[in-house]
């Protein structure tokens, strides 16, 4: 059926329903992406302590069928030196609803775009979505990390990150350039014969469903507000309208009342009682108060890139990205990936921390409703923690730690399950 992929004969595919859960079959089929670079040093730890998990947890009774699929320079070695990213795995993405990878390379300046941005942006996966919160024991730079506990719904379809931008001296950027300077007046490119150009694109549409995405998770986890994270006083009708469309959401569809004539307002929580405050930051400043006031944020809706900017940055207050994991989201497909790269001069040492790829794994089980693996990984990852069995990234911030690898580290986590 497929040219490469080969499905586990023992195994079922997880449907949807019409209000979008999930119908969760015993044995699942889980399309899953090695990654490059470190990939190949954290899946198939990912997949042992997955695995470890689901057995302790159903004793038997449920198993995940792990169906490899290809990206990135592995899918150039299976399927030929072109093909980065095969229309199988796309399909196949698609069709099973939930999946796995490992981080994808994106070369600097010219070579091929982000695969990760394809996959997103070709599967419609309009939430980023990047828990960050603090482990115990977790070496940080900041006095209280156990502060940070923000949930960031970065959106994931638009922005710069559309790729339409051309090279310096092109014959799109010439052709661009002019229609600026000529059609519409702009005289503010300050170098217009030697400008690279690009265009961010923001729409109602993606900021809506976006939003949404953000307010109906604050409702359903009890969490006190929503901040709108944007720079809108430079960019006033890209992230501007973010801001004002957001804002224009939260009063349209969850009832939201203006606090002092806004433009903050309050949506009451039906489920709880309690009111979420919906508010809004300019990034820059933002970047600034979750350092030092970080107990004041808590769900956080922003564009794309300042979403990439904002998860690393919090990753590191709490640890850093070697425990940062995230989900790519529709309403029907979820993809969960870690939040940093491929780690390249880590590549194949056993070295870096699996942690990320792990903790992403455990928001797939919790999506699946495989709750008792899911609180065993997070429950092992504590432990394992507190016993400073860790990997290079906390040793070297730790006192009395031992330094594990990355296989090492996912056996001390099956150690303590
Ligand atoms: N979703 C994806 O697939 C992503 C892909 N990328 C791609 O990855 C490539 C490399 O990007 P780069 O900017 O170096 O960013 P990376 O996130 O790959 O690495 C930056 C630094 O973060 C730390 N780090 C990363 N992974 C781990 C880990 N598992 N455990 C512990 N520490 C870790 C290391 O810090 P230290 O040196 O201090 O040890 C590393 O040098 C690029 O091609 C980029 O486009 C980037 C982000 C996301
Ligand atoms: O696609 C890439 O290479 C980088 C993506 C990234 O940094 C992210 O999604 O956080
Ligand atoms: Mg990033």
């Amino acid at each position: 059926m497929y040219q490469h992929i080969k499905v586990p004969a023992d195994g079922q595919k997880i449907t949807v329903n019409a209000d979008f859960s999930l119908n969760v079959p015993d044995r699942p089929i889980i399309p899953y992406i090695e990654g490059d670079g470190t990939g190949r040093d954290i899946t198939p730890v990912m997949l042992k302590v997955v695995d470890a998990a689901v057995e302790k947890s159903y004793g038997g009774q449920r198993k995940i069928q792990w169906m490899e699929i290809f990206a990135g320079e592995k899918a150039t070695r299976v399927y030929g030196p072109d093909v980065w990213l095969p229309e199988e795995t796309l399909a196949v993405v698609k069709d099973y609803l939930v999946s796995i990878k490992g981080p994808l390379t994106t070369p600097v300046g010219g070579g091929i775009r982000s695969l990760n941005v394809a996959l997103r942006q070709q599967l419609d996966l309009y939430v980023c979505l990047r828990p960050v919160r603090y482990f115990t024991g977790v070496p940080s730079p900041l006095k209280e990390p156990e502060k940070t506990n923000m949930v960031i719904f970065r959106e994931n379809s638009e922005d710069i990150y559309a790729g339409i931008e051309y090279t310096q001296g092109s014959e799109g950027a010439k052709k661009l350039i002019d229609f600026l300077l000529n059609e519409l007046g702009a005289n503010k490119i300050r170098f217009p014969e030697t400008s690279a150009i690009g265009i961010k694109p923001v729409s109602v549409e993606g900021t809506e469903r976006l939003m949404r995405k953000a307010i109906q998770y604050a409702i359903d986890h009890d969490k006190p507000s929503v901040t709108i994270v944007h720079k809108g006083n430079i960019m006033k009708y890209t992230e501007g309208g973010f801001r004002d469309w957001a804002y224009a959401l939260a009063q349209k569809e969850f009832g939201a009342e203006l606090i002092d004539g806004g433009p903050w307002c309050k949506v009451k929580n039906p489920k709880t009682g309690r009111d979420i405050i919906i508010k809004d930051s300019i990034a820059d400043a933002f970047l600034q108060q979750i350092l030092l006031r970080p107990a004041e944020y808590s769900v956080i809706a922003t564009l794309n890139l300042n979403g990439d900017y904002v998860s690393d940055a919090l990753a590191a207050q709490v640890g850093g990205i070697g425990i940062a994991p995230g989900a790519n989201m529709s309403d029907s497909v979820a993809m969960f990936e870690a939040t940093h790269g491929t780690a390249p001069k880590y590549a194949g040492k056993d070295y870096v921390n699996p942690g990320s790829m792990i903790l992403s794994a455990e928001m797939m089980l919790r999506h699946m409703g495989w709750t008792e693996a899911a609180d065993l990984i997070t429950k092992s990852m504590e432990k394992a923690i507190q016993s400073k069995r860790v990997t290079y990234d906390f040793a070297r911030l730790m006192e009395n730690a031992t330094q594990v690898s990355c296989s090492g580290f996912g056996d001390v986590m099956i150690e303590q399950m």
